[in-house]
């Protein structure tokens, strides 16, 4: 294979700019931005970089699952730049541009392991029927004040005049002029590395915003999301800020969502779900029906921590079924009202602490799978339904639940392969056994007195 080289006018970019680095980057399994610099000439002139295979999987906590689920010699993957992606890094003080990387194995495969690998041969499977999935994630995040104190509760960070937020203040604009230097910044980075930005708003908890990227090509936007996600957390160190993607960082408020709105276009960019006259194809009943019988078994790759699950309780604008509906945000799975040239659904599990590249494979896997079988979905609820029993599958209400449905089904096998469910389970486990390990402040505060 040839190794990718810069562009004349790429190469032009960074020896004018005076880019001294070039940070080679891939997502772990966790989202995690990981990889290793090169000095810029060395970048330009094509020299290879490779890094330990296992990096993909590290575990939240650092740690890595046993040897067998990366190889016994611990061997290394090379970082393969997507040239596209070559970017200024917008958060650094010396000029240094980033450039995202595919991970492949000796055999000159993508790694399996990697979770870019993972997006790419669910879209190859797309591309084989001559389909491509077109996603817009939807992206809520806190922003707290610095606290390096884990075990306390986050605090919001102080406003114009001393105030705090009470929250439930969603939707006004007064708090995004509180922190108008950050979005500011946050608005300059996007440009700088290609994040199309669309509606920005207050949400519903105190200090709890919305950002919703422009729809487009599915590894463009899973890229997008991940490099956004690092620029709010690099952006917010700057300003003072701690941004928090966590699914549910506050007792008592509401949770944070990376909502999925998919649809899918053939050769000619027409949305399959939608027939010439412009009803619902069976496509889009078949994809549907993929994500209610595959979401459960995928849960795991879109919720990933015993955290994700707290954000799952009625009244807060979380789902709690696998049910569809019409403009109906009772359910996991809402369609929103559009013409037939942009029916979709939006995916409303994913959690912001999601894997943008996991959690877009997962449900674009699903619905394809779906398509593949077709398999019908429920009837479509009508009203609200958060109280109601429906014909739905359930959802694992917790990790090891959504774990052992990931190990029982057959849809993460089907769709990411052997390798990577192992060491995908296997890294869950590395991180379930150190949550489990620690005592909580709960325990200390009910328990310690009664023994
Ligand atoms: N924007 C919304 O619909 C709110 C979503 C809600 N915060 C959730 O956790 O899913």
């Amino acid at each position: 294979m040839q190794h990718p080289v810069p562009s004349a006018e790429q190469a032009q970019w960074l020896t004018a700019s005076g880019v001294r680095d070039v940070e080679l980057a891939f997502a772990d399994v966790t989202g995690f931005a990981r990889g290793k610099t090169l000095p810029s000439g060395a970048f330009i002139a094509g020299q290879q970089l490779r890094i330990a295979r296992a990096v993909a999987i590290q575990s939240c906590i650092g740690e890595f699952p046993d040897y067998r689920f990366y190889g016994e010699n611990d061997p290394d993957v090379l970082l393969l730049p997507d040239m596209a992606t070559l970017r200024p890094v917008p958060w650094a003080d010396t000029p240094r541009a980033l450039v995202l990387c595919d991970n492949i194995d000796h055999d000159g495969s993508l790694s399996p392991l990697a979770p870019r690998s993972a997006l790419k041969n669910v879209l190859a499977r797309y591309a084989a029927r001559g389909w491509a999935p077109v996603v817009a994630p939807e992206l809520e995040f806190y922003l707290f004040a610095p606290d390096a104190d884990a075990d306390a509760p986050f605090q919001n960070p102080a406003l114009r005049g001393g105030r705090r937020e009470r929250g439930f203040d969603s939707f006004s604009f007064s708090t995004l002029n509180d922190h108008e230097a950050f979005f500011d910044d946050i608005y300059r980075g996007c440009e700088l590395l290609g994040i199309h930005t669309d509606t920005w708003v207050h949400e519903m908890g105190p200090s709890q915003f919305e950002i919703n990227l422009k729809h487009g090509d599915a590894l463009a936007l899973a890229d997008q999301t991940f490099l956004f996600k690092t620029l709010l957390k690099e952006t917010g160190l700057r300003h003072g800020l701690r941004v928090v993607c966590m699914a549910k960082p506050l007792a008592g408020q509401p949770g944070s969502s990376m909502h999925i709105h998919q649809s899918v276009v053939d050769g000619n960019g027409r949305n399959v779900f939608s027939q010439v006259n412009g009803e619902a194809s069976h496509a889009f009943q078949h994809y549907i029906a993929g994500l209610q019988r595959y979401l459960p078994q995928l849960m795991p790759l879109y919720c990933p921590s015993p955290n994700s699950f707290r954000r799952f309780v009625k009244g807060l604008a979380a789902p709690v079924n696998l049910s569809w509906g019409i403009d109906n945000r009772s359910v996991g799975l809402r369609v929103p009202v559009s013409g037939a040239e942009a029916r979709r659904v939006e995916n409303r599990l994913p959690g912001c602490d999601a894997n943008p590249y996991l959690a877009l494979a997962a449900s674009l896997g699903a619905g394809l799978l779906g398509v593949e079988e077709e398999l019908q979905p429920t009837a479509a609820a009508e009203g609200n339904v958060f109280n109601q029993q429906l014909d739905a599958p359930e959802l694992p209400a917790t990790l090891e639940a959504a774990l052992a449905a990931m190990q029982q089904g057959a849809g993460c096998r089907k769709l990411f392969g052997d390798a990577f469910s192992a060491a995908y389970a296997a890294v869950k486990e590395v991180e379930l056994a150190s949550f489990q390990g620690e005592i909580s402040a709960w325990e200390r505060r009910y328990l310690a007195t009664l023994a």
